[in-house]
């Protein structure tokens, strides 16, 4: 390494950076320690996999790290506010700006049509309906289901639900998508495509993304993979590196 240079990124790269964060359920009974000291940095424009077995700590950490929940200690800065400044309301208002989310059973609202499900984070956003409608369409475009905006959730197959679910992530031109095991629910075809969608969509708008998934052949597509395990980073490899020694598939057989 050369003398007096930093391997940090740039301050203006990274867009979610916790340090030392520990969050703990209180159940009343017992205390779990979901998160026992996770510190890291995601930069602008990556495809990051989070990885690990079932109770690891995954989607607690996702939604620490979105500012879903508070973390116990620790500190969590997205886009460069640290979000324990925030309230409440402020918190919400700049999660509806920076990010989107994705879900594995895609939370789209029956009674509404594909068009409506993406207008509506628009609309409580405090958008005019008009500009909502447009934005609305262009996302709807973008994941290439412009035929089926009338539709309703009900009329549509699992890649079509996600690819809605996936517009309405957009709609609000977030930086960033958390996606929760996004292809979870779908056949393996349909889920290559729904990943397929997301890297053109990291490709071509620059959008950053961050998976939550059991599936390796899905995390090996990411450009990051961090493994956890009992609420702790165990690994945290860049996938280019990881095909050039050749340990990628043995890693995935072990786990
Ligand atoms: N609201 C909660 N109250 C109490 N305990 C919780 C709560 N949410 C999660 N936990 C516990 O925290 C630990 C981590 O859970 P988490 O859901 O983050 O794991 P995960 O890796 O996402 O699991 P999975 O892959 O099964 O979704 C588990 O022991 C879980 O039981």
């Amino acid at each position: 390494m050369e003398m007096g240079k930093s391997i940090d990124p740039p301050q203006e790269d990274v867009i979610i950076e916790a340090i030392d964060v520990h969050k703990h359920y209180d159940t009343g009974k017992v205390v779990v320690k979901a998160l026992q000291g996770v510190t890291l940095r995601i930069q602008r424009k990556e495809v990051v996999a989070i990885m690990g077995p079932s109770g690891c700590g995954k989607t607690t950490l996702l939604n620490c790290l979105s500012g879903l929940d508070r973390v116990t200690t620790g500190s969590i800065r997205i886009a460069n506010q640290d979000i324990r400044h925030l309230s409440d309301r402020q918190l919400t208002l700049f999660r509806a700006r920076e990010m989107g989310f994705v879900f594995q059973t895609y939370n789209l609202l029956p009674v509404l049509t594909g068009l409506e499900n993406v207008e509506l984070p628009l609309l409580v956003s405090g958008v005019s309906s008009r500009v909502a409608r447009t934005r609305a369409l262009e996302s709807i475009e973008q994941v290439g289901l412009r035929d089926w905006a009338r539709h309703r959730p009900a009329e549509m197959s699992g890649g079509q639900r996600q690819r809605f679910a996936i517009a309405r992530a957009l709609a609000t031109t977030p930086s960033l998508v958390w996606a929760d095991e996004p292809t979870g629910a779908l056949d393996s075809t349909t889920s290559q495509e729904i990943i397929d969608l997301m890297l053109t969509l990291n490709r071509e708008l620059g959008l950053t993304f961050v998976w939550v998934t059991h599936a390796l052949d899905i995390a090996r597509q990411a450009s990051r993979v961090i493994t956890m395990s009992d609420g702790l980073i165990r690994e945290d490899v860049l996938v280019e590196a990881l095909s050039k020694v050749g340990t990628f598939e043995e890693k995935g057989a072990q786990g």
